[in-house]
Protein backbone atom coordinates (compact mmCIF):
# COMPACT_ATOMS: atom_id res chain seq x y z
CA UNK A 1 0.00 0.00 0.00
CA UNK A 2 1.58 3.41 -0.87
CA UNK A 3 2.28 5.71 2.28
CA UNK A 4 -0.17 7.92 3.11
CA UNK A 5 0.63 11.40 2.05
CA UNK A 6 -0.53 12.78 5.68
CA UNK A 7 -0.89 11.75 9.37
CA UNK A 8 -2.81 13.12 12.27
CA UNK A 9 -0.35 13.28 15.19
CA UNK A 10 -2.21 12.64 18.20
CA UNK A 11 -0.12 14.11 21.69
CA UNK A 12 0.23 12.12 24.19
CA UNK A 13 3.04 13.62 26.97
CA UNK A 14 0.43 15.70 29.10
CA UNK A 15 -1.54 12.57 29.99
CA UNK A 16 -0.15 9.35 29.14
CA UNK A 17 3.71 11.53 29.07
CA UNK A 18 3.08 12.21 32.91
CA UNK A 19 0.76 9.94 34.56
CA UNK A 20 3.62 7.53 35.51
CA UNK A 21 6.13 10.57 36.38
CA UNK A 22 7.87 9.63 39.89
CA UNK A 23 7.95 12.00 42.88
CA UNK A 24 6.30 15.16 43.60
CA UNK A 25 2.94 16.15 41.26
CA UNK A 26 4.18 18.23 38.66
CA UNK A 27 2.87 21.27 39.25
CA UNK A 28 -0.84 22.18 37.38
CA UNK A 29 0.35 25.15 36.33
CA UNK A 30 3.14 23.16 34.39
CA UNK A 31 0.64 20.64 32.84
CA UNK A 32 -1.39 23.74 31.35
CA UNK A 33 1.70 25.18 29.55
CA UNK A 34 2.85 21.86 28.46
CA UNK A 35 -0.57 21.95 26.62
CA UNK A 36 -0.76 25.32 25.58
CA UNK A 37 2.90 25.04 24.05
CA UNK A 38 2.00 22.02 22.52
CA UNK A 39 -0.80 23.59 20.76
CA UNK A 40 0.61 26.48 19.38
CA UNK A 41 3.72 24.06 17.91
CA UNK A 42 0.38 23.04 15.67
CA UNK A 43 -0.18 19.89 17.24
CA UNK A 44 -4.43 19.74 16.63
CA UNK A 45 -5.19 16.75 18.95
CA UNK A 46 -3.80 17.07 22.72
CA UNK A 47 -4.57 14.11 25.83
CA UNK A 48 -4.33 16.61 27.91
CA UNK A 49 -5.64 14.65 31.13
CA UNK A 50 -7.45 11.81 32.61
CA UNK A 51 -10.34 11.64 35.07
CA UNK A 52 -9.25 8.18 36.49
CA UNK A 53 -9.38 7.15 40.15
CA UNK A 54 -6.41 9.70 42.21
CA UNK A 55 -6.06 6.94 43.87
CA UNK A 56 -5.09 4.60 41.46
CA UNK A 57 -2.79 7.57 39.30
CA UNK A 58 -2.35 10.86 41.70
CA UNK A 59 -0.45 12.83 38.60
CA UNK A 60 -3.94 13.24 37.04
CA UNK A 61 -5.50 14.08 39.89
CA UNK A 62 -5.64 17.59 39.04
CA UNK A 63 -8.01 16.90 35.97
CA UNK A 64 -10.75 19.30 36.51
CA UNK A 65 -8.08 22.19 36.88
CA UNK A 66 -6.33 21.09 34.12
CA UNK A 67 -8.67 21.46 31.76
CA UNK A 68 -10.76 23.98 32.79
CA UNK A 69 -7.01 26.05 32.93
CA UNK A 70 -6.10 25.61 29.40
CA UNK A 71 -6.51 28.61 26.96
CA UNK A 72 -8.23 26.67 24.51
CA UNK A 73 -6.74 27.55 20.55
CA UNK A 74 -9.58 26.79 17.65
CA UNK A 75 -9.32 23.67 15.89
CA UNK A 76 -7.32 22.03 18.51
CA UNK A 77 -8.93 19.20 20.41
CA UNK A 78 -8.25 18.46 23.65
CA UNK A 79 -8.85 15.07 25.05
CA UNK A 80 -9.69 13.30 28.43
CA UNK A 81 -8.96 9.24 29.71
CA UNK A 82 -12.73 8.57 31.44
CA UNK A 83 -12.71 4.93 31.82
CA UNK A 84 -16.47 4.96 33.75
CA UNK A 85 -19.64 7.26 34.08
CA UNK A 86 -18.15 8.79 36.96
CA UNK A 87 -15.06 10.26 35.00
CA UNK A 88 -17.34 11.35 32.22
CA UNK A 89 -19.46 13.23 34.53
CA UNK A 90 -16.44 15.14 35.83
CA UNK A 91 -14.83 15.62 32.66
CA UNK A 92 -18.83 17.25 31.46
CA UNK A 93 -18.55 19.67 33.80
CA UNK A 94 -14.99 21.29 32.45
CA UNK A 95 -17.08 21.21 29.18
CA UNK A 96 -14.75 18.03 27.38
CA UNK A 97 -15.00 17.51 23.38
CA UNK A 98 -13.25 14.32 23.42
CA UNK A 99 -12.72 11.87 25.54
CA UNK A 100 -11.43 8.60 25.56
CA UNK A 101 -12.19 4.67 27.07
CA UNK A 102 -9.20 2.37 27.70
CA UNK A 103 -9.48 -1.41 27.33
CA UNK A 104 -6.82 -4.06 26.96
CA UNK A 105 -6.46 -7.26 24.79
CA UNK A 106 -4.88 -9.09 28.20
CA UNK A 107 -7.41 -10.32 30.74
CA UNK A 108 -4.54 -9.60 33.64
CA UNK A 109 -3.24 -6.30 32.41
CA UNK A 110 -7.17 -5.47 32.26
CA UNK A 111 -7.43 -6.65 35.63
CA UNK A 112 -4.65 -4.71 36.78
CA UNK A 113 -4.90 -1.57 34.96
CA UNK A 114 -8.84 -0.89 35.57
CA UNK A 115 -9.88 -3.74 37.64
CA UNK A 116 -12.07 -5.56 35.38
CA UNK A 117 -12.19 -8.49 33.10
CA UNK A 118 -12.22 -7.23 29.34
CA UNK A 119 -15.51 -8.30 29.00
CA UNK A 120 -16.80 -6.29 32.12
CA UNK A 121 -14.85 -3.35 30.61
CA UNK A 122 -16.57 -3.32 27.62
CA UNK A 123 -19.91 -3.74 29.43
CA UNK A 124 -18.92 -0.60 31.17
CA UNK A 125 -17.84 1.52 28.55
CA UNK A 126 -21.11 1.10 26.46
CA UNK A 127 -23.43 3.84 28.90
CA UNK A 128 -20.17 5.90 28.95
CA UNK A 129 -20.41 6.19 25.04
CA UNK A 130 -24.36 6.47 25.00
CA UNK A 131 -24.15 9.63 27.76
CA UNK A 132 -21.04 11.06 25.85
CA UNK A 133 -23.42 10.54 22.43
CA UNK A 134 -26.13 12.14 24.35
CA UNK A 135 -23.77 15.14 25.37
CA UNK A 136 -22.20 15.74 22.12
CA UNK A 137 -18.65 14.63 22.88
CA UNK A 138 -16.51 12.12 21.16
CA UNK A 139 -15.02 8.57 22.38
CA UNK A 140 -11.96 7.46 20.82
CA UNK A 141 -11.36 3.77 22.37
CA UNK A 142 -7.35 2.03 23.33
CA UNK A 143 -6.79 -1.44 22.98
CA UNK A 144 -3.44 -1.72 25.38
CA UNK A 145 -0.81 -4.72 24.99
CA UNK A 146 -1.55 -5.11 21.39
CA UNK A 147 1.85 -6.68 21.08
CA UNK A 148 2.83 -8.23 24.06
CA UNK A 149 1.84 -8.26 27.80
CA UNK A 150 4.14 -7.95 30.80
CA UNK A 151 1.84 -10.24 32.28
CA UNK A 152 0.49 -12.98 29.66
CA UNK A 153 3.53 -12.31 26.92
CA UNK A 154 2.62 -12.99 23.33
CA UNK A 155 -0.80 -11.88 22.55
CA UNK A 156 -2.92 -13.10 19.46
CA UNK A 157 -3.78 -10.71 17.02
CA UNK A 158 -7.03 -12.24 17.01
CA UNK A 159 -7.89 -10.77 20.46
CA UNK A 160 -6.53 -7.42 19.37
CA UNK A 161 -9.04 -7.68 16.46
CA UNK A 162 -11.63 -8.77 18.57
CA UNK A 163 -11.74 -6.03 21.10
CA UNK A 164 -11.11 -3.33 18.42
CA UNK A 165 -14.05 -4.30 16.82
CA UNK A 166 -16.34 -4.11 19.81
CA UNK A 167 -14.83 -0.54 21.07
CA UNK A 168 -15.61 0.34 17.22
CA UNK A 169 -18.78 -0.91 16.79
CA UNK A 170 -20.02 0.42 20.36
CA UNK A 171 -19.20 4.03 18.77
CA UNK A 172 -15.76 4.76 18.97
CA UNK A 173 -14.74 6.82 16.12
CA UNK A 174 -10.87 5.90 16.42
CA UNK A 175 -9.45 2.81 18.12
CA UNK A 176 -5.77 3.05 19.00
CA UNK A 177 -3.66 0.43 19.12
CA UNK A 178 -0.93 0.16 22.21
CA UNK A 179 2.01 -1.93 22.40
CA UNK A 180 2.13 -0.76 25.91
CA UNK A 181 5.59 -1.92 26.86
CA UNK A 182 7.06 -1.37 23.59
CA UNK A 183 8.22 -5.11 22.84
CA UNK A 184 6.86 -5.09 19.10
CA UNK A 185 8.88 -5.61 16.42
CA UNK A 186 7.23 -4.57 12.53
CA UNK A 187 6.69 -8.22 11.11
CA UNK A 188 4.41 -8.40 14.54
CA UNK A 189 3.02 -4.95 14.25
CA UNK A 190 2.27 -5.68 10.76
CA UNK A 191 0.59 -8.75 11.02
CA UNK A 192 -1.13 -6.97 14.09
CA UNK A 193 -2.85 -4.17 11.42
CA UNK A 194 -3.50 -7.26 8.46
CA UNK A 195 -6.10 -9.04 11.02
CA UNK A 196 -7.37 -5.97 13.06
CA UNK A 197 -8.27 -4.12 9.90
CA UNK A 198 -10.39 -6.96 8.70
CA UNK A 199 -12.72 -6.11 12.04
CA UNK A 200 -12.07 -2.06 11.65
CA UNK A 201 -11.39 0.05 8.58
CA UNK A 202 -7.75 1.18 8.81
CA UNK A 203 -8.72 4.84 8.22
CA UNK A 204 -10.21 4.39 11.79
CA UNK A 205 -7.14 2.67 13.18
CA UNK A 206 -4.22 4.34 15.04
CA UNK A 207 -0.44 3.38 16.38
CA UNK A 208 0.53 3.92 19.67
CA UNK A 209 4.10 2.32 19.71
CA UNK A 210 6.10 2.82 23.04
CA UNK A 211 9.74 2.52 22.70
CA UNK A 212 10.96 -0.18 25.36
CA UNK A 213 13.27 -2.21 22.93
CA UNK A 214 14.06 0.75 20.80
CA UNK A 215 11.71 -0.68 17.90
CA UNK A 216 8.66 1.87 18.09
CA UNK A 217 9.91 3.90 14.47
CA UNK A 218 10.21 0.62 12.74
CA UNK A 219 7.10 -0.41 13.90
CA UNK A 220 5.22 2.78 12.72
CA UNK A 221 7.12 2.50 9.71
CA UNK A 222 5.83 -0.99 9.41
CA UNK A 223 1.67 0.06 9.92
CA UNK A 224 2.27 3.09 7.37
CA UNK A 225 2.96 0.71 4.91
CA UNK A 226 0.03 -1.13 6.26
CA UNK A 227 -1.97 2.82 5.68
CA UNK A 228 -2.06 3.62 8.93
CA UNK A 229 -2.26 7.63 8.96
CA UNK A 230 -2.97 8.31 13.04
CA UNK A 231 0.17 8.42 15.38
CA UNK A 232 0.04 8.92 19.02
CA UNK A 233 3.75 10.29 20.77
CA UNK A 234 4.70 11.90 23.36
CA UNK A 235 7.08 15.10 23.08
CA UNK A 236 10.47 14.24 24.82
CA UNK A 237 9.37 10.22 24.93
CA UNK A 238 7.89 10.79 28.31
CA UNK A 239 6.22 8.26 30.00
CA UNK A 240 6.56 4.77 31.85
CA UNK A 241 3.98 1.96 32.63
CA UNK A 242 4.12 1.25 36.39
CA UNK A 243 3.30 -2.19 34.88
CA UNK A 244 6.14 -3.04 33.16
CA UNK A 245 9.96 -2.56 34.56
CA UNK A 246 11.89 -0.57 32.61
CA UNK A 247 9.19 0.34 30.15
CA UNK A 248 10.22 3.59 28.23
CA UNK A 249 7.21 6.20 27.24
CA UNK A 250 5.61 7.07 23.78
CA UNK A 251 7.73 6.84 20.87
CA UNK A 252 8.92 10.68 21.00
CA UNK A 253 6.95 13.60 18.99
CA UNK A 254 10.16 14.79 17.78
CA UNK A 255 11.30 11.52 16.48
CA UNK A 256 7.91 10.58 14.60
CA UNK A 257 8.24 14.23 13.03
CA UNK A 258 11.60 13.70 11.28
CA UNK A 259 10.93 10.37 9.93
CA UNK A 260 7.48 11.78 8.40
CA UNK A 261 9.19 14.95 6.98
CA UNK A 262 11.52 13.09 5.64
CA UNK A 263 9.09 10.69 3.96
CA UNK A 264 7.27 13.60 2.84
CA UNK A 265 3.99 13.40 4.96
CA UNK A 266 2.50 16.44 5.97
CA UNK A 267 1.83 17.08 10.07
CA UNK A 268 1.20 20.78 9.79
CA UNK A 269 3.49 20.40 12.87
CA UNK A 270 7.01 22.90 13.78
CA UNK A 271 9.33 20.08 15.03
CA UNK A 272 11.88 22.63 16.16
CA UNK A 273 8.85 23.95 18.09
CA UNK A 274 8.39 20.70 19.75
CA UNK A 275 12.13 19.90 20.50
CA UNK A 276 11.93 22.87 22.41
CA UNK A 277 8.86 21.89 24.31
CA UNK A 278 10.63 19.20 25.32
CA UNK A 279 13.90 20.41 26.47
CA UNK A 280 11.18 22.63 28.41
CA UNK A 281 9.43 20.03 30.32
CA UNK A 282 12.29 17.90 31.05
CA UNK A 283 14.03 20.74 32.33
CA UNK A 284 11.38 21.11 34.42
CA UNK A 285 10.84 17.60 35.50
CA UNK A 286 15.12 17.48 36.11
CA UNK A 287 16.05 15.48 32.96
CA UNK A 288 16.83 15.86 29.44
CA UNK A 289 14.33 14.64 26.28
CA UNK A 290 14.69 10.77 25.51
CA UNK A 291 14.07 11.74 21.88
CA UNK A 292 17.13 10.79 19.84
CA UNK A 293 16.18 14.02 17.24
CA UNK A 294 15.97 16.48 20.34
CA UNK A 295 19.62 15.53 21.91
CA UNK A 296 20.89 16.08 18.29
CA UNK A 297 19.52 18.93 16.87
CA UNK A 298 19.72 20.58 20.33
CA UNK A 299 18.32 24.50 20.66
CA UNK A 300 18.16 26.93 18.40
CA UNK A 301 18.34 29.67 20.91
C1 LIG B 1 -11.26 2.33 36.53
C2 LIG B 1 -11.07 2.49 38.02
C3 LIG B 1 -11.68 3.78 38.50
C4 LIG B 1 -11.78 1.32 38.67
O1 LIG B 1 -11.38 1.25 40.04
P1 LIG B 1 -12.29 0.56 41.12
O2 LIG B 1 -11.58 0.65 42.44
O3 LIG B 1 -12.67 -0.80 40.63
O4 LIG B 1 -13.56 1.52 41.08
P2 LIG B 1 -14.85 1.63 41.93
O5 LIG B 1 -15.96 1.98 41.00
O6 LIG B 1 -15.03 0.42 42.83
O7 LIG B 1 -14.55 2.91 42.87
C5 LIG B 1 -13.57 2.90 43.89
C6 LIG B 1 -13.28 4.32 44.30
O8 LIG B 1 -12.74 5.08 43.20
C7 LIG B 1 -13.58 6.20 42.90
N1 LIG B 1 -13.64 6.36 41.45
C8 LIG B 1 -14.09 5.48 40.54
N2 LIG B 1 -13.98 5.99 39.31
C9 LIG B 1 -13.45 7.22 39.44
C10 LIG B 1 -13.11 8.21 38.50
N3 LIG B 1 -13.29 8.05 37.18
N4 LIG B 1 -12.58 9.35 38.96
C11 LIG B 1 -12.39 9.54 40.29
N5 LIG B 1 -12.68 8.62 41.22
C12 LIG B 1 -13.22 7.46 40.80
C13 LIG B 1 -14.93 5.83 43.50
O9 LIG B 1 -15.69 6.98 43.74
C14 LIG B 1 -14.51 5.09 44.75
O10 LIG B 1 -14.08 6.06 45.70
P3 LIG B 1 -14.19 5.80 47.28
O11 LIG B 1 -15.65 5.50 47.53
O12 LIG B 1 -13.31 4.58 47.58
O13 LIG B 1 -13.67 7.06 47.88
C15 LIG B 1 -9.57 2.43 38.41
O14 LIG B 1 -9.09 1.14 38.14
C16 LIG B 1 -8.75 3.44 37.68
O15 LIG B 1 -8.89 4.63 37.88
N6 LIG B 1 -7.86 2.96 36.78
C17 LIG B 1 -7.09 3.85 35.93
C18 LIG B 1 -5.77 3.26 35.60
C19 LIG B 1 -5.07 4.19 34.63
O16 LIG B 1 -5.35 5.36 34.54
N7 LIG B 1 -4.10 3.62 33.88
C20 LIG B 1 -3.36 4.40 32.94
C21 LIG B 1 -4.16 4.79 31.72
S1 LIG B 1 -4.31 3.48 30.52
C22 LIG B 1 -2.83 3.57 29.66
O17 LIG B 1 -1.95 4.31 30.03
C23 LIG B 1 -2.71 2.78 28.40
C24 LIG B 1 -2.88 3.63 27.14
C25 LIG B 1 -4.29 4.20 27.06
O18 LIG B 1 -2.00 4.73 27.14
C26 LIG B 1 -2.63 2.78 25.89
C27 LIG B 1 -1.35 1.91 25.97
O19 LIG B 1 -0.24 2.43 26.01
O20 LIG B 1 -1.55 0.71 26.00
Amino acid sequence: MPLPTSVKLFEMSPRDGLQNEPGAIVPTGTKIALIERLAKAGITHIEAASFVSPKWVPQMGDAVEVMAGITRQPGVVYSALTPNLKGLANALTVGVEEVAVFGAASEAFSQKNINCSIAESLTRFEPVLERAREAGVRVRGYVSCVLGCPYEGEIAPAKVAEVAKALYEMGCYEVSLGDTIGVGTPLAAKRMIETTRQQVPIEFLAAHFHDTYGMALANLYAVLEEGVSVIDAATAGLGGCPYAKGASGNVATEDVLYLLEGLGIETGIDLQAVIETGYWITHELGRKPSSKVALAKGLSR
